[in-house]
């Protein structure tokens, strides 16, 4: 049965935000503090379903950990090196969470044993062959269970680093997967960069999380990276997760639409996430932004369409196709092939849903177009069991008109309690209470 979520036209938007961490950090964290050489203890871990799947994952293959404080504290008792698996037939359920299938596939192929790797529907149509070919080359055995190219996956182990190419314009979580494995491959790991490479920023968030961990990497330009073999992550004794910059755009774009001041805390200037980036879209689209220690701050002025290249972006890109429905002219965003490979086909569902709310969509392979609507038209959005596109249509309740939002629970994979957080910044004309 499919649910749904009413959300009444709002009056205006004020408040204070204390954002959940950051998906992204969370998984990377956690694998790479098991694989560490003691004990680590993580705090502001993100509670979500993308984070559960990794912490079940972790626990079938005998990592120890507790949680604390509803699961946004972990202690995680690391092996110092590869996984000690007893039982060598396991299936891993991944759900859809990228960041957790992924460097899985690249740490398991590490060592021998028999693991598929396996998650929701979505997630057996999303590629993965990119990865796989890389570990290939560096003499891991793999094979595919049903579909060439796309989870699930058996994974036999084989792999010893050596010299190998990864292409770059699918996914940077490929590359994001080979950096994590290297350090623990027998050989040293020389990693070519085929093409353009996509989502960049992720790359640093990688690079900086595997530095912290006592690891060095040295690249070119992004292009190509050297990592010495059999070395040993060091645990951290204390590592405090930021807040999720993704997650901060929903609030921010609010604020910007129909504040009010909104503060963001959890996240500053210094934030290791491109994510945070969006917040100068913002200003640039006329938001007024403002930067201070651990916090931003947005608010409300006229906003005006632009034409831009958000590829270093793409989670917190879909949140500027909505702002575009509350700005003065057009706006393009370019350059977001990969939207079309993600949770759904993110450029097909966004100009169509877009389109119910009246707005008129020019959708290419890799750019969207969008000129808002004169008047909005009030609507049932699919949200495509995605949920970015759950919290990016939610704010279709800053125009005069309400939305009904199908599956809101969707919003669970990185971010539970959206709309609760949404609604504590919200304010209703009084005849609507
Ligand atoms: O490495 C990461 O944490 C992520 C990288 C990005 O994916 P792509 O590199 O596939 O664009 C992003 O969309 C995803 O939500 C998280
Ligand atoms: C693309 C996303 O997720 P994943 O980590 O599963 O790729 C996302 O969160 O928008």
């Amino acid at each position: 049965m499919t649910t749904s979520l009413l959300l009444k036209p709002v009056q205006h938007i004020q408040g204070t935000i204390l954002l959940p961490g950051s998906k992204s950090i969370s998984n990377r964290v956690l694998l790479i503090a098991s694989l560490s050489n003691g004990i680590t203890t993580i705090t502001n871990v993100l509670d979500s379903d993308d984070i559960h799947h990794m912490l079940q994952a972790l626990k079938l293959l005998g990592i120890h950990y507790q949680l604390y404080k509803n699961n946004t504290v972990c202690v995680i008792h690391g092996v110092g090196g590869l996984f000690q698996i007893n039982n060598h037939a396991l299936t891993l359920f991944l759900g859809n969470a990228g960041t957790a299938i992924r460097p899985l596939l690249a740490i398991l192929s590490l060592s021998n044993h028999r693991i598929t790797l396996t998650g929701d529907n979505r997630m057996h149509e999303r590629p993965i062959g990119d990865l796989v070919n890389s570990l290939r080359q560096g003499g891991a055995i793999i094979e595919y269970k049903i579909k060439n190219n796309y989870p699930p996956i058996l994974i036999h182990g084989g792999y010893v680093g050596g010299k190998i190419t990864v292409k770059g314009n699918i996914s940077s979580q490929f590359l994001t997967s080979l950096l994590i494995a290297a350090p623990l491959a027998k050989k040293d790991t020389y990693i070519s960069v085929e093409g353009i490479l996509v989502s960049q920023p992720y790359i640093d968030i990688t690079l900086n999380i595997i530095n912290n961990f006592g690891v060095t990497i040295t690249h070119k330009k992004y292009q190509d990276f050297y990592i010495p073999g059999n070395q040993t992550y060091k645990s951290i004794e204390n590592v405090q997760i930021e807040g999720d910059a993704s997650s901060a755009s929903y609030f921010l774009a609010a604020a910007a639409i129909k504040g009010g001041t909104v503060c963001i805390k959890g996240i500053d200037a210094n934030s290791t996430q491109g994510d945070i980036e969006f917040a100068y879209v913002l200003e640039k689209m006329g938001a007024k932004i403002s930067w201070g220690d651990n916090y931003i701050k947005c608010t409300k002025n006229q906003l005006t369409g632009i034409d831009v290249d958000l590829n270093h972006i793409p989670d917190a890109a879909m949140t500027i196709a909505i702002v575009a429905l509350f700005a003065k002219g057009i706006t393009t965003i370019r350059n977001i092939y990969n939207w079309r490979l993600k949770e759904s086909d993110r450029i097909t569902a966004m100009a169509t849903e877009l389109r119910k709310v009246g707005a008129i969509v020019q959708e290419g392979i890799d750019f969207i177009s969008i000129q808002p609507p004169i008047k909005f038209h009030s609507a049932i959005i699919e949200t495509y069991n995605d949920h970015r596109i759950a919290m990016c249509f939610s704010l279709i309740c800053l125009s005069e008109v309400s939305v009904e939002i199908l599956n809101p629970q969707c919003v669970a994979k990185t971010f539970p309690n959206f709309f609760r957080e949404l609604n504590s910044i919200s304010q209703y004309p009084i005849e609507s209470l």
